[in-house]
């Protein structure tokens, strides 16, 4: 017999999750791993507000321990402060109820801006090291424009493309016990082609990270 990994997220109850001030639409949905594609996660103004407060304070990407600035990923980013206005303070308090992890495990949100030609490499969102104490276990990546062209968020092991729409958002995790669920969450953002792309990126740590 089969038996089915427990999830982080419990979507089995419809086609809406609830949290405190929203309904977020869930339209669309992979069970293992548990991919949710959701829409109204973010209001518009919301998204607005986030890029404004991100804008002038981005930097070119970079990855690793080593913080290198790589090929993989040719965006400019930004983290925010830890609940540093009642907007994101609010934004972080529903990410946490939405992705059901306490905001003690929640990493800063990260904004991050592409210009055509821009992406996201393939990669996965947890640390592959064996030597890490406190690993991520999920993600949801929050689309903060509409796109033109292009920027797309792509699973290729899972025939899964979900394309921009302001205030939409995918989420997915990583945190079972067969690693070969959590190594089909491989994913890249798409070169944009037009237009430009704004993205936040809320992961969660297994144990606490904020102090
Ligand atoms: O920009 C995207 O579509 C993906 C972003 C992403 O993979 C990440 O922030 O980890
Ligand atoms: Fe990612």
């Amino acid at each position: 017999m089969v038996v089915k990994e427990q999830s982080i997220v419990d979507a089995s109850g419809g086609d809406i999750l609830r949290t405190s001030d929203r309904q977020i639409r869930i339209v669309d949905k992979l069970e293992e791993p548990l991919i949710l594609v959701l829409e109204d996660v973010l209001s518009a103004e919301e998204c607005d507000v986030l890029i404004a407060l991100a804008s002038d304070r981005m930097q070119r990407s970079r990855i690793g321990g080593a913080h290198t600035v790589s090929d993989i990923r040719t965006s400019s980013s930004m983290f925010l402060e830890e609940g540093e206005n009642a907007w994101v303070r609010s934004v972080e308090e529903r990410l946490s109820e939405l992705m059901q992890v306490p905001l003690a495990h929640a990493e800063p949100l990260q904004v991050l801006h592409y210009r055509p030609g821009e992406q996201y490499k393939l990669h996965y969102d947890y640390f592959t090291s064996d030597t890490v104490a406190n690993n991520r276990i999920s993600t949801l990546v929050m689309y903060l424009n509409d796109v033109e062209e292009g920027g797309e968020t792509c699973f290729p092991l899972l025939q899964l493309s979900v394309a921009p729409k302001k205030g939409s958002a995918v989420y997915f995790e990583y945190f079972y016990t067969d690693h070969h669920l959590n190594e089909l969450t491989l994913h890249a953002g798409n070169p944009v082609v037009t237009g430009e792309k704004w993205v936040a990126t809320q992961w969660m740590r297994r144990q606490r990270f904020r102090d």
